[in-house]
């Protein structure tokens, strides 16, 4: 008699018992649709589990990437398989192009997840399993990734509007396999799981095999280093946002306040704040040489940390985070106290009216301009015209920053504002709108 058989659970049961209380509420579900065994066994799971939650609307989405020969075969696998069980199949045609320094296999799972956002659905559903899990975190451990990489893949987060859930984490690929064949379910295999200059693939077809003969549970401990890398690395999340947001003055924090947490406390703040910018990809040892500057340095020095999209400056008590923009061009606006906020990317920051004393209504009529600085500029002041220069200076804005500080101009060409430092005294108005302006990049 075979007992594993016996013991495996059922895995529509265990589907049903386990699911998200986060997702209740939520109706329309896509599954990531490949066309090979894992999400086959989940889009069979999930059309059952229909007839015990008649609320549930379920598609698919098939993401065809055209990088194998059989790829027209598994869209018309994946369509046969839905027409089927009834489930409405959107298949996305993309094209992927080897980018400088990415994998083809990067780029198609960064086109797939773009498809996947365009989802109409509340819910994206993909079939990752216990296996992939226990990969991850090896391949995480080889590329010496710290307690986020660790905690490997989770089972529900957020991706745009979606919730993004994997419900067959807690699942090995045999349970899958077993589960597949009980239902006599048909699937396709994509050959390049099996080329092992991949090194996933290598993983999984000579490392994994060894490991499951010395240590048959290794799935399910790799899986709970996963759980223990997920439970610190939310606690680290945590800290770093509250030791963050005691720091931040403006788009800028206070460097004595940074430098009154410990070395590590540290990093990781700062980690959060370029996170918070869409800045996650910094060497742990260039951040940690940054610090040590700071902690060293006399406080008229100015180290800073260069980063492909932004460079982080010391300005006198602050530490300023200033875009790497190519070039700038003066850009037409109009003031709209409808849209308060508007993104300037171009700028590498955002402009903000806040009605608190500013601008009269009348200087803002028609187009504005935002352009940059070119030197001489004045601003008149109540005390007289005052260099540009000076203005920025006495604000305490870093020289990096100064010189891509925006001027706003009014429809008849006259200087109205050094948003978010000074405005033209004879516009200013005490019902007025101040022009705020924000630089940094957005997350
Ligand atoms: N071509 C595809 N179209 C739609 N969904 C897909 C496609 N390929 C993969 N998926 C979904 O993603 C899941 C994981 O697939 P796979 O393991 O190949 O991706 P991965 O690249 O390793 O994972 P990740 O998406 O996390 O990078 C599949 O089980 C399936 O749900």
């Amino acid at each position: 008699m075979d007992v594993t058989r016996k013991m495996q659970p059922d895995l529509l049961d265990a589907l049903l018992a386990h699911w998200p209380d986060n997702l209740s509420g939520l109706c329309a579900f896509e599954l990531g649709l490949s066309g090979g065994l894992d999400s086959m066994v989940l889009l069979s799971l999930l059309a059952r589990a229909r007839q015990y939650q008649p609320q549930l609307r379920l598609s698919a989405v098939h993401v065809h990437h055209g990088l194998n020969a059989a790829a027209d075969d598994w869209v018309l696998h994946c369509q046969e398989i839905c027409r089927q069980l009834d489930v409405p199949l959107r298949v996305a045609r993309v094209v992927v192009s080897r980018a400088a320094g990415e994998s083809l296999e990067a780029q198609a799972r960064q086109q797939r997840y773009a498809v996947y956002a365009q989802s109409t659905a509340e819910v994206l559903v993909l079939a990752h399993h216990l296996d992939d899990q226990s990969e991850t975190v090896l391949l995480q451990l080889l590329r010496g990734g710290g307690v986020r990489a660790l905690s490997g893949i989770p089972a529900l987060r957020s991706l745009e509007h979606l919730q993004l859930w994997r419900p067959l984490l807690g699942f090995t690929r045999q349970q899958l396999e077993r589960y597949a064949s009980e239902q006599g379910l048909s699937w396709v295999e994509d050959d390049s799981n099996a080329d092992i200059a991949y090194r996933r693939n290598l993983l999984r077809h000579r490392i994994m095999p060894l490991l499951q003969q010395h240590v048959p549970s290794y799935r399910q401990q790799l899986g709970r280093t996963a759980w223990h890398m997920a439970q610190a690395s939310q606690l680290v999340d945590e800290v770093a946002a509250a030791d963050l947001a005691s720091c931040t003055t403006g788009a800028a924090l206070d460097v004595e306040r940074v430098l009154s947490f410990s070395p590590v406390r540290q990093g990781f703040l700062l980690m959060a704040w370029l996170r918070s910018m869409g800045q996650s990809q910094v060497a742990p040892e260039q951040l940690q040489e940054f610090l040590r500057q700071l902690r060293v340095a006399a406080a008229a020095s100015q180290p800073c940390l260069q980063l492909p999209e932004l460079v982080v400056v010391r300005y006198r008590q602050l530490l300023h985070a200033v875009p790497v923009l190519p070039s700038l061009s003066a850009c037409a606006l109009q003031f709209d106290p409808e849209r308060p906020v508007c993104r300037l990317s171009d700028w590498g920051g955002s402009l903000r009216w806040v009605r608190r004393g500013g601008l009269t209504l009348q200087s803002l009529v028609g187009d504005l301009q935002l352009r940059p600085r070119l030197g001489g500029e004045v601003l008149q002041q109540a005390v007289g015209r005052k260099p540009v220069k000076k203005l920025l200076q006495e604000a305490g804005i870093p020289p990096l920053l100064r010189r891509q500080w925006p001027l706003l101009y009014a429809a008849d060409g006259r200087l109205l504002a050094l948003p978010g430092v000074a405005v033209a005294s004879d516009c200013f108005s005490p019902e007025g709108y101040w022009p705020e302006w924000q630089p940094g990049l957005e997350g």
